[in-house]
């Protein structure tokens, strides 16, 4: 998952970029690798920012004060495609047609029809193994298809219709034009969030500022009011004299991914509609009964729940509540430790999960344990944590879900492409709890988590349920797609150990070479592209 921003200030004279900083701090949640903002001042002059890293690490006041411009788009990355080089730090930049620069959040399925489109067609050359670079080329093809000195929101919504039309699998989308504003799109089944809102501008009776935010949470904290999701299909052009918007895709089903309300988003986010907290409490409460039925059915009695935090806190305490029994802050979260399920490689992950939680003996010593989690993934949180509780004398540990179990790639936008590193792919729930160490293992019911969510909004008619199900809503993956999608992450690790590179370090991100092939960025940093660049890259 990644986090996208785009913000265009009323008033030239004021800069955008501390205001797109504090906002992507605020999407830091949905990618830890790497982050970058571009802004557009004076003579529609791009000035860049972009590194690996976290936003506190690459942006300090002298970066940011370099980048002049009252309008600007920012991206938080947590790659699935291509690696984790810094060459893919994100926004991308094309000077032609009109300079361009442009931040996604989602993944592509068909890069290896659209590569070869881009090769042998429209003779664009791309520069990284990043789907997004690729997915910036096919808009620059389309705009640059007009032939035309100077563009109008007409030709911007032709070339973002042809791109849907061209472009498989998911995408949230902010572009910027030079000189020109700022520009949000959404895939036609609207699987990954971005929405807007609009404030009155600094010192003008009627002038507004715009925002575009994958989460509705950077709106609140900057003051920006009338929050609407964009979309599906739909791409919203912003000047500083309009606002035009038009759905450009053909009817597609509307499917957001129910995992952004499971672990992705933060909890005071809205997304379609739905409060993320909300959903997250019906989530548990729901869970209670599923836990009541089991609980009563196996003839075992439970003397405590424990979240895991972070995610799991707002479920697990309605779940408690519902089931009338103790919640206790058993495990410790270190803040300073990030989200450990986004790191790069297994190893890093395992490691973090023991300096990011610690047990407290006495929440745990001689009790029968109910240990609430949004989801088991790989299991790596669920094995540690087990270990953990069992060390402190833990009498019982059984382990609840939010989450159905994960049997089945993703390939949306969430870095889980093969099927063999989930921990309940081809296991039953016994198997699951064996695997993780657990006494018992008790998973949220598949309609029982689409109702928690849909409780808030009706009018969302299906989901993007793929991980639970195996049904991929755009079309176009089957078993080969998925079978070389494996296969490719399989290589992909194998020559990472065999040339020395380390798990998780940035030349490595297993598998992520999907379909864009292994070509490294050609100049090594992406100074060399003619952008204003603030900072070196690392
Ligand atoms: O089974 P796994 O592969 O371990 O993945 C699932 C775990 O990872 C996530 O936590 P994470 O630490 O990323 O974030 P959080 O602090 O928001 O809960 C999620 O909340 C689960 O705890
Ligand atoms: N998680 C995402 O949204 C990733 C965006 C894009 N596919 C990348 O790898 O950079
Ligand atoms: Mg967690």
């Amino acid at each position: 998952m990644c986090g996208i921003l785009g913000l265009l200030l009323h008033d030239p004279s004021i800069d955008a970029a501390a205001e797109i900083c504090e906002g992507l701090s605020l999407l830091q949640h949905r990618g830890q690798d790497a982050c970058g903002i571009v802004t557009c001042g004076p003579k529609g002059r791009f000035y860049q920012c972009k590194a690996n890293g976290m936003v506190r690490d690459v942006f300090d006041s002298n970066a940011l004060s370099s980048l002049a411009g009252s309008m600007g788009i920012g991206h938080v990355r947590y790659p699935t495609a291509g690696s984790s080089h810094h060459a893919e730090a994100q926004p991308f930049y094309v000077n032609s047609p009109y300079g361009i620069v442009f931040a996604h959040n989602g993944n592509l399925i068909n890069t290896a029809s659209l590569l070869h489109f881009m090769d042998a067609t429209a003779h664009r050359h791309i520069n990284t193994s990043s789907d997004s670079e690729l997915l910036l080329n096919i808009f620059a093809d389309n705009l640059q298809k007009t032939g035309k000195f100077r563009i109008n929101e007409e030709d911007i919504f032709t070339a973002i219709g042809g791109l849907m039309e061209q472009c498989k699998g998911a995408y949230a989308c902010v572009a910027m034009l030079a000189g020109f504003g700022i520009i949000a799109f959404r895939d036609p089944n609207g699987i990954r969030p971005v929405g807007m809102g609009s404030r009155k501008a600094q010192g003008s009776a009627t002038g507004r500022d715009y925002l575009f935010a994958s989460e509705s949470v950077v709106a609140d904290a900057s003051g920006f009011g009338d929050w609407e999701d964009v979309r599906p299909g739909e791409a919203v052009i912003i000047t500083r004299s309009s606002v035009t918007r038009r759905v450009v895709a053909q009817p597609a089903p509307f499917a957001p991914d129910i995992f952004e309300y499971v672990y992705f988003a933060r909890p005071d986010s809205v997304l379609d509609g739905v409060s993320v907290y909300r959903s997250r409490m019906a989530m548990g409460d729901a869970l209670a009964e599923e836990v009541k039925r089991v609980l009563t059915e196996k003839g075992i009695t439970v003397d405590v729940v424990i979240p895991v935090p972070d995610t799991s806190r707002v479920a697990a305490l309605n779940l408690a509540q519902k089931l009338q029994l103790p919640y206790r802050e058993g495990f410790i979260k270190n803040r300073y430790v990030g989200r450990t399920f986004i790191m790069p490689g297994q190893q890093m992950r395992r490691k973090n999960v023991r300096r990011k939680l610690n047990a407290m003996a006495l929440e745990f010593a001689n009790k029968n344990v109910l240990i609430v989690d949004d989801s088991i993934v790989r299991g790596t949180t669920s094995k540690e944590i087990i270990q953990m509780a069992k060390d402190v004398g833990a009498k019982k540990v059984i382990v609840a879900s939010c989450a159905p179990p994960i049997r089945f790639s993703n390939v949306y936008g969430i870095d889980m492409p093969s099927r063999s590193e989930l921990v309940a792919h081809s296991r039953n729930e016994d198997a699951i709890a064996q695997a993780i160490g657990a006494d018992l293992v008790i998973f949220q019911t598949l309609p029982d988590l689409i109702s928690s969510v849909r409780q808030f909004n009706p009018d969302i008619s299906q989901f993007d349920c793929s991980v639970f199900t195996g049904e991929y809503v755009t079309g176009g993956v089957d078993e080969e797609y998925l079978s070389r999608l494996e296969h490719v992450r399989a290589e992909n690790t194998k020559s990472g150990r065999a040339n020395g590179v380390a798990e998780g370090s940035d030349a490595l991100r297993e598998g992520r070479e999907l379909a864009l092939g292994c070509s490294g960025p050609m100049n090594g940093a992406d100074d060399t592209i003619g952008l204003h660049n603030s900072w070196k890259l690392s």
